[in-house]
């Protein structure tokens, strides 16, 4: 049996526990939230299915778009009640930003590892964010119950990341529950209670927000100071823009109506807002009406870090990209796009992203919910372009890059990478960073077979394909995280590429000195190869200004094939004619030159896709 629930807006701080899991994706986060929700009696066994609280955006029981944002458990332990708050980290991982925002909103945070994997890249980056807020970290090995879990092994590399003993690292099985009680108990022991004014004017973080189609969009926050009423008027403190509270509640794990949200809490708001731009992660929400003098630590505007162009194949699907990018804009407040057009693509947008996954996922989405087929250009980081005038240029494009006018200086960003791999990999991962003009910073063994690399890498080095290299000289093993860390001058050119003296916009691209004679043979090889010969001699030229540095060449049709298609009698022509209208309705003419859509794709796939493309044609 659940003991009382304190009621939401009426509960003593001193017994609200606020806590986050950090874990890394298949640890089994979403498992021991199913065991906790069990075991604290919030849902009985005969309710109870995998992934409770994962599944119940799917189900929209009352129209609203819960997922495990911050679930209320009521938990007693020797006889007095609790109440824990379970804070779920946003959904978009490389956002460190947003993560250390919702870290925020809690006292304390699990570390939940798998036994038989150890800690990866990510989680150790977001521990060291909660080590940061000042967290108190609980650590807790996973899955014990697999015969090839090695707790031991894992307990010493936890406790020696942390500065624990490891017969400190709780053991569990999320699976079978054994040791969550344990855990829960370690929880409410361990953690702080919250601490705020209750009389002073209101301050709520909100460490998420998520658009839903019925009823706009549900905020999350915690309050820190104050309450937050029902039928209140409130201020978002970062864009002075007030709302009226419409509904505020609290998960548990259905939500549920409360009359408002007092000290330590955390639970939801809905206002009516359309856009999640309209109500930011990070931003402090207070009393119109008594507003609170100062927000909470600083408000931090999301920053695209990586732009791509993206085009639909059809043509025609232009209009869908379009609404599609609108919708997925109400639920992302970090997206920004802008429609442009490519000589060779055709029309498409310019899409900001603030890093690789986000680029990833917001490509999968459009390609998945709205059935989009697409072609992204070659990802590029930002650049500042310093010309020897003193004037500056923002470049978020190759075709932005300054051809007239003297430049002093390029800027590019850098970013500090971890590397989370087995030691028998520190050889190939070393000579990969290398060849990215990175800078090692550091290296450590976590146990005696794993270890910890950092660098200091070029943004640009690592937004293709190092990931998926990463994975592949590493059999999967090796697991990447990565941080902004200002920006550097470096040598950097624009390389061109020109099919029969014409620039192809799409296959631009800026890129180290060093490296622009690669990557110009590469592109020029790549293209002979996809593009058909026509009736004239083809020259492919990769050039950084007028300077050709690269060529290859598509040979001419021969003559007698020509003479066949335009000597013949009429209908025979047509007949030809018509046979090619499906060919050509994909063909794009750059200058004299038609290229067939597919040469497009298959040239601007990463490296190694684009070899896979090749493996599959044999
Ligand atoms: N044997 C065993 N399997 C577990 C345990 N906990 C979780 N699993 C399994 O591990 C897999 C991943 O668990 P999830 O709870 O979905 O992991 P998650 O971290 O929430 O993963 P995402 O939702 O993908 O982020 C599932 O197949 C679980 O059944 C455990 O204690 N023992």
């Amino acid at each position: 049996m659940a003991p009382t629930v304190p009621t939401a807006g009426h509960t003593d701080p001193a017994i609200i526990r606020n806590f986050c899991i950090i874990a890394h994706i298949d640890h089994g986060k979403s498992t021991l939230a199913d065991r906790m929700l069990q075991l604290t009696g919030l849902v009985d066994d005969r309710s109870m299915r995998a992934q409770y609280l994962d599944r119940m955006d799917i189900e929209r029981e009352r129209g609203i778009t819960i997922k495990s944002q911050a679930v209320r458990m009521p938990y007693e332990k020797d006889g007095q009640p609790y109440v824990l708050n379970m804070i779920d980290t946003p959904g978009h991982v490389d956002f460190t930003y947003e993560v250390s925002r919702s870290l925020e909103a809690c006292e304390g945070a699990v570390l939940l590892v798998d036994a038989a994997q150890g800690i990866e890249a990510q989680t150790l980056a977001n521990l060291y964010l909660a080590i940061d807020a000042d967290l108190h970290i609980i650590p807790v090995l996973n899955k014990i119950d697999l015969p090839s879990a090695q707790p031991e092994k894992y307990a010493a590399e936890i406790a020696g990341i942390i500065g624990c003993d490891p017969s400190e690292v709780l053991k569990v099985s999320a699976k079978t529950g054994e040791g969550v009680r344990e855990l829960l108990d370690h929880i409410v022991a361990e953690i702080p209670a919250p601490v705020g004014d209750a009389e002073a004017p209101a301050r709520a973080l909100i460490f998420d927000s998520v658009y839903d189609t019925y009823r706009g969009v549900v905020t999350y926050v915690r309050v820190v100071d104050g309450e937050l009423s029902h039928r209140e008027r409130i201020l978002m403190m970062s864009t002075k823009a007030t709302h009226e509270v419409l509904e505020v509640g609290v998960i548990s794990p259905e939500p549920k109506k409360v009359d408002r949200l007092a000290v330590g809490e955390t639970g939801y708001l809905i206002t009516g807002v359309k856009e999640v731009r309209q109500s930011r992660v990070g931003d402090t929400v207070t009393s119109a009406v008594r507003p609170a003098s100062e927000a909470l630590s600083g408000y931090q505007h999301p920053n695209p870090m990586v732009y791509a162009g993206l085009y639909p194949i059809d043509g025609d699907d232009f209009p869908v990209l379009r609404e599609a990018l609108e919708k997925l804009q109400l639920n992302d407040a970090a997206l920004t796009y802008e429609p442009e057009t490519s000589g060779a693509l055709g029309f498409g947008f310019r899409i900001g992203f603030l890093g690789l996954l986000h680029m990833e996922i917001v490509r999968e989405r459009l390609e998945r919910e709205f059935n989009l087929d697409l072609i992204s250009t070659a990802p590029n980081v930002v650049y500042r372009v310093i010309m020897e005038d003193g004037s500056e240029h923002i470049v978020t494009n190759p075709s932005e890059y300054p051809t007239s006018g003297k430049i002093a200086e390029v800027h590019e960003p850098v970013v500090k990478a971890t590397i989370l791999a087995p030691a028998e990999y520190i050889g190939t991962i070393l000579e990969l960073c290398q060849t990215r003009r990175g800078i090692q910073q550091g290296l450590d063994y976590l146990s005696e077979d794993r270890v910890e690399i950092r660098y200091e890498l070029p943004l640009a080095e690592i937004v293709f394909d190092f990931f998926d290299a990463l994975k592949s000289r590493t059999k999967g093993y090796a697991s990447l995280d990565y941080d902004e860390a200002g920006e550097q001058a470096a040598d950097l050119v624009k390389v061109d590429i020109l099919l029969h003296g014409d620039p192809v916009d799409a296959f631009s691209a800026i890129v180290h000195k060093d490296k622009a004679y690669a990557y110009g043979i590469a592109m020029a090889g790549k293209l002979k190869e996809l593009i058909p010969r026509q009736q004239f001699e083809v020259p492919i030229q990769a050039a950084i200004g007028a300077r050709v540095i690269a060529r290859e060449t598509i040979r001419a049709i021969r003559k007698d094939v020509l003479a066949k298609c335009y000597g013949g009698d009429i209908s025979r022509k047509r007949k030809l004619l018509e046979k090619q209208k499906e060919g050509k309705k994909r063909m794009k003419m750059v200058g004299r030159v038609e290229v067939p859509q597919e040469a497009f794709v298959a040239a601007l796939s990463t490296g190694e896709g684009g070899g896979k493309d090749k493996g599959e044609k044999k």
